[in-house]
Order: C-alpha cells, then sequence, then structure tokens
C-alpha cells in the first residue's frame, strides 16, 4: 500500500480549524482517517507548580513538541502504531492519558502553529489555513474556554493581550504562505471545502 495522506489544518486560536475538519471528513464520507491536535503535544509541565503554569507562551513556537510529533508521523507514514499524549487545559499540562493510535489511510493533523515547522511541513500532502478576523476569535475563544477548558473571564483575556494576539500575528499568520488552500470562516467556505474533498478524492484514487 502507499503511504498515507497527510493533511495541516493550521489556522488561530479558535478559527475554526476542528470545525472545518469536520465538515471536510462529513462530505467525504471518510471514515479511515486520525484527526491528530498537535495540543497534544504541548510540553510535558507537570514538574512546574501552577502558578507558573499560567504564565507559560502557549502561542510560541518553542511551547510544542515538535520533535515528539515529527517521530509519531513518520511512524504513522511506516504504517506503525503511536502512542500519543493527550493535553489536559484544566491542568494546563500533559494528563495522565495516553491514547493508542493505530495507522490509516489518512493523517489529518490540526493545530495554531502546524504550518510553522519545516520539517512537519514538508510532511504534508495539503496544507490548509483557516481565516478569521481577530475580534470574532476572541469571542468563539472566550465563550469556548469559559464552557469547555476551565478559564476565568480575567485569565482569557490577560493572556489574549499578553500573548494569544501577539503570537499570532509574529508566527501563525506568517504561515499562511506555506498553505494551498485558505479557508474564509466567515463567509461561506462550502466550494473551499468541496475543492479540498475532491483533491483528497484524487489523491487517494491515484494511491490505490
Ligand atoms: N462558522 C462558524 N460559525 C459559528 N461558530 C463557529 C464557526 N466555526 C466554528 N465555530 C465555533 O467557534 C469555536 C471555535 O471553533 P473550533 O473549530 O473549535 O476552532 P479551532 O479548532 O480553530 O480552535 C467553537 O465553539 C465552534 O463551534
Ligand atoms: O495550557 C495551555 C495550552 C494551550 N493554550 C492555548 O490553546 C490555544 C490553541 O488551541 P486552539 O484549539 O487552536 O484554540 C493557543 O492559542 C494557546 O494559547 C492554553 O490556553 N493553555
Amino acid at each position: 500500500m502507499d503511504k498515507p495522506l497527510v493533511i495541516l489544518v493550521a489556522g488561530g486560536s479558535a478559527s475554526g480549524k476542528s470545525t472545518v475538519v469536520q465538515e471536510i471528513l462529513d462530505k467525504a464520507g471518510l471514515e479511515d482517517v486520525i484527526i491528530i491536535n498537535h495540543d497534544d503535544y504541548y510540553l510535558d509541565q507537570k514538574d512546574l507548580p501552577m502558578e507558573k503554569r499560567y504564565l507559560i507562551n502557549y502561542d510560541h513556537p518553542r511551547s510544542l513538541d515538535n520533535e515528539l510529533l515529527y517521530k509519531d508521523i513518520k511512524a504513522l507514514l511506516n504504517f506503525e502504531p503511536i502512542d500519543k499524549p493527550v493535553y489536559d487545559f484544566e491542568k494546563f499540562t500533559r494528563s495522565e492519558k495516553i491514547e493508542h493510535v493505530l495507522p490509516k489511510k489518512i493523517i489529518i493533523i490540526e493545530g495554531i502553529l502546524i504550518l510553522e515547522n519545516p520539517r512537519i511541513r514538508e510532511l504534508a500532502d495539503i496544507s490548509i489555513f483557516v481565516e478569521l478576523d481577530d475580534d470574532t476569535r476572541f469571542i468563539r475563544r472566550m465563550l469556548r474556554d469559559m464552557k469547555e477548558r476551565g478559564r476565568s473571564l480575567e485569565n482569557i483575556v490577560l493572556q489574549y493581550q499578553k500573548t494569544v494576539k501577539p503570537m499570532f500575528h509574529k508566527y501563525i499568520k506568517p504561515t499562511k504562505r506555506y498553505a494551498d488552500v485558505l479557508i474564509p470562516n466567515d463567509t461561506k467556505h462550502a466550494i473551499a471545502v468541496d475543492l479540498i474533498v475532491a483533491k483528497i478524492k484524487q489523491i487517494l484514487g491515484e494511491r490505490k
């Protein structure tokens, strides 16, 4: 069998990366797929006290364990299983859980900085960047982080001003230039999703 198809999905925090990935899977009717969240590869911080974990810049490339992610993608490309870390946003560190991931024909990896690392970028067959203005992203992040990530409004606002917004403009937005497709998530994007689905089917057809 030919190597698995790798799709990278980047975009600012709360731009709609996970939502777009789900739309692609639904439209394509794909099942033999692994979805990896780059967030699970944030560095383990269990040895740091909680007050220090709050202060880490989680929007800087150095906050992620790209060596481990690269190694894991290479293993999956060789049809080998991996033991993937699982991140706990409420505790600002990796959880005790490990997820055993079996190789599949399609590997989708999403994350704010997934197109920032040149070695990981080179493994992609299709690269996507999801676009959304800062204000809408901030509002969606605030609602999500209060509901799903156990964050206070004060913490969300401070973090956004101190690191999330400046790092987006410094490290994340510039990676747009590496994307094959830009998906606007403030307007209808059904055609962009259709084009991606068609491309996935074409590549899979050629690799049969
Ligand atoms: N087109 C959209 N319209 C309204 N809400 C959306 C849209 N896309 C995503 N959202 C919502 O915004 C929040 C962040 O989306 P998500 O896909 O989790 O972003 P990301 O994976 O980029 O962090 C979620 O609560 C999601 O339901
Ligand atoms: O402990 C942590 C680790 C990360 N974050 C924030 O998460 C987002 C990335 O996740 P999205 O799902 O793409 O929004 C990033 O902007 C980090 O600031 C965190 O708050 N705490």
